[in-house]
């Protein structure tokens, strides 16, 4: 009796620079009712983890990943989870890896071809990268990575369309072309692309990898910008007005330089938690779900940039304290 080894499952890798989109691409495809179930693996970019909280509930397995870079040093855990999840074939169909904003892709779609039994089990079906539109031709003039998932892309998500005008979108576009010919550029607002265009298309090409990193299959990569820098703060409640106030300050003073904010707030007196999130000037934020029993009422509030004042954020958080 011979048996057939069992198809390897699909895994799309979801990339792209700080706040461009990724998790709001994974919440899309963990909402949306296509009668496919995902293991999620997330990983991110500052010691307290926030993402987790920012992805939709669903019954999907969400593995966090947030003791370091996946570009760097937790590809062992990557190995390891994936190699768990291997064990446990047939309760979903694909695997999704969010990366953090300032992974190399090459690495994390090395380990789908250096390790054996990752190799054997898994099949890389695609690089998906999302592009902030109104950030990207700033971001690739100073910081490679922006540029390296771009490269490494089978599909672009042109994101964030409605923030620039046409002949901005058309500049970005050119730039994305210039990086990379042959990717699939797709524009959206928000990541709203029908998702038969991206997942389990079989997209990833190894042969064009090679063209753009002929030593793909044996270089150690180097690090991503160790420049770029996170700060957490941690608190109990908030006095609203004091934090609207200061977000806001900090944001128009500091915006240049902050990369990615993102926190859960626990306001006095308000039963709901909420969210703010923004990627340099722009600021949004929202009520999320109210707090649930016995949950402990936290706030958590990470920013991420280059050269920011970490004292002054600090002192600036601690005075909104209710
Ligand atoms: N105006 C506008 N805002 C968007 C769009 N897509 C996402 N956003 C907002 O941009 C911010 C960042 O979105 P996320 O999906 O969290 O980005 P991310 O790439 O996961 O961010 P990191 O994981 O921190 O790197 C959020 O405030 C989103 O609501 C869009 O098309 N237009």
């Amino acid at each position: 009796m011979t048996t057939s080894a069992p198809a390897p499952i699909p895994v799309t890798v979801l990339t792209g620079y700080l706040g461009a989109g990724k998790t709001t691409l994974l919440n899309r495809i963990l909402t949306e009712d296509h009668g496919k179930k995902y293991a999620v693996i997330v990983n991110e970019f500052g010691e307290i983890g926030i993402d987790n909280d920012l992805v939709v509930d669903t019954d999907e397995e969400i593995f966090e990943m947030n003791n370091g870079c996946i570009c760097c040093t937790v590809r062992g855990d990557l190995i390891r989870i994936l190699e768990g999840l291997m064990k446990r074939k047939g309760r979903f169909d694909g695997v999704l890896i969010e990366t953090t904003g300032l992974a190399d892709p090459a690495p994390v779609a090395q380990t789908f071809f250096m390790d054996d039994d990752v190799r054997a089990k898994t099949r890389l079906d695609a690089i998906v990268t999302v592009v902030d539109a109104l950030n990207l031709l700033a971001r690739i003039e100073d910081s490679p990575e922006a540029e390296d998932q771009i490269a490494f892309a089978d599909v672009v998500l042109l994101n964030k369309v409605d923030l620039v005008d046409a002949a901005q979108l058309a500049a970005v576009r050119a730039e994305i072309r210039a990086i990379n010919p042959y990717a699939r550029v797709i524009e959206t607002e928000r990541c709203d692309v029908d998702l038969g265009e991206i997942l389990d298309r079989g997209a990833f090409d190894l042969g064009r990898i090679l063209t753009v990193e002929p030593d793909f299959l044996e270089a150690t990569h180097t690090h991503h910008d160790e420049d770029v820098k996170s700060i957490s703060l941690r608190a109990g409640d908030m006095k609203p007005d004091a934090f609207f106030d200061w977000i806001n300050r900090a944001t128009q003073e500091q915006g240049p330089k902050i990369r990615r904010l993102k926190g859960i707030i626990a306001f006095e007196k308000d039963p709901e938690r909420y969210v703010v999130q923004g990627v340099h000037m722009i600021v949004e934020g929202d009520h999320q779900r109210p707090w649930k029993v016995g949950e402990t009422r936290e706030t958590r509030l990470v920013f991420i940039g280059r050269d920011l004042d970490f004292a002054a954020i600090a002192a600036g958080f601690d005075s909104c304290k209710a």
